[in-house]
């Protein structure tokens, strides 16, 4: 799968302009998007400021007669404010846009009831893609074409990797897994660094070794044919140290509670739609 592309310079439009918009948006100024062929609507003083700043993006308070150019919106609102933003967009929405939402959980069927529009993909990023390493989950309806897809691809190549899923159903252990991925290896990231301290580390060092590791053992696990049980094996010496740590989580049931908590994650994606998805 490429990492990147060239854009055609579609007009596009943001229906918030928060944390996952800004991502979106630095790929694509630094590919090449003119920042002038990108329109955003986003209520906060604050944020648009930032649009301004880092990306010389002119953001807009409230949905006006701009978003008529729009090739492509991009639905960046969280799923609790997605349905009155599409009310109140929608109507200066060009019929013909493709819609990209990146909203957690909300389904297709509702988006496409609050637009009036069939001509929707879903995308679940993650928020490597500030540094280009972002990982995409995409589903699209039936009526986005070849055509479509590719406007969406060319979008999101611009923040790392992606991978179309079959089933919209997916895109919920899509979101479980590398949407709110991040925040579990930062999780880590935060423990190793502690026990680093905790065992006479200074702290840039603890977190140098922590970071350091999580970026080599990912490298290794992405070109290795091996599986991750048989590389981690490989680090485990009879009767050594690494033993004497994954023996221990084993004993507390770590890999168990860890697989509980991604399938917690997948069950609030379910519970969004619910929620949020009427
Ligand atoms: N953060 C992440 O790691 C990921 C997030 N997502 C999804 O991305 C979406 C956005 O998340 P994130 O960027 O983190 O959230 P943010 O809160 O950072 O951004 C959402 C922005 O939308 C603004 N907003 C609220 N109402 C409207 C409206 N009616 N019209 C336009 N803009 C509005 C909010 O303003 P205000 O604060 O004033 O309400 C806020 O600035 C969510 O649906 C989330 O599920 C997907 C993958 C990863
Ligand atoms: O926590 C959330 O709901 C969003 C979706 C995935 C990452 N952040």
């Amino acid at each position: 799968m490429p990492t990147h592309t060239t854009t055609t310079h579609l007009t596009i439009a943001f229906i918030g302009g928060g944390n996952m918009a800004n991502a979106l948006i630095g790929g694509l100024i630094a590919q090449g998007q003119p920042a002038a062929q990108i329109e955003v609507v986003e209520p906060w003083d604050e944020a648009r400021a930032r649009l301004l700043q880092s990306f010389g993006v002119t953001a807009q308070a409230a949905p006006g007669a701009a978003l008529a150019r729009a090739d492509l919106v991009v639905w960046a609102v969280k799923p609790q404010t997605f349905r009155d933003a599409a009310h109140a967009a929608a109507p200066h929405l060009p019929t013909t846009a493709l819609h990209l939402s990146v909203a957690a959980g909300i389904p297709t069927a509702s988006i496409a009831r609050w637009l009036g529009s069939d001509r929707i993909v879903r995308a679940m990023p993650n928020t490597p893609a500030l540094v280009q390493r972002g990982m995409t989950g995409l589903f699209a309806c039936p009526e986005v074409d070849s055509a479509g897809r590719a406007q969406v691809e060319q979008v999101i190549a611009t923040t790392g990797q992606w991978l179309w899923v079959e089933a919209e159903a997916q895109l919920d252990a899509v979101t479980a897994l590398s949407g709110s991925g991040p925040a579990y290896v930062f999780l880590f990231l935060e423990a190793m660094e502690q026990a680093g301290i905790a065992m006479g580390l200074p702290a840039t060092q603890a977190r140098q070794l922590a970071v350091a590791t999580f970026q080599g053992a990912s490298a290794l696990a992405a070109q290795s044919h091996e599986a991750p049980e048989v590389l981690r094996q490989r680090v485990t010496s009879k009767g050594g140290t690494t033993h004497a740590a994954i023996s221990h989580m084993q004993a507390q049931g770590v890999p168990e509670h860890f697989i509980a908590a991604i399938r917690a994650a997948e069950q609030r994606a379910r519970e969004l739609a619910q929620e949020f998805g009427e």
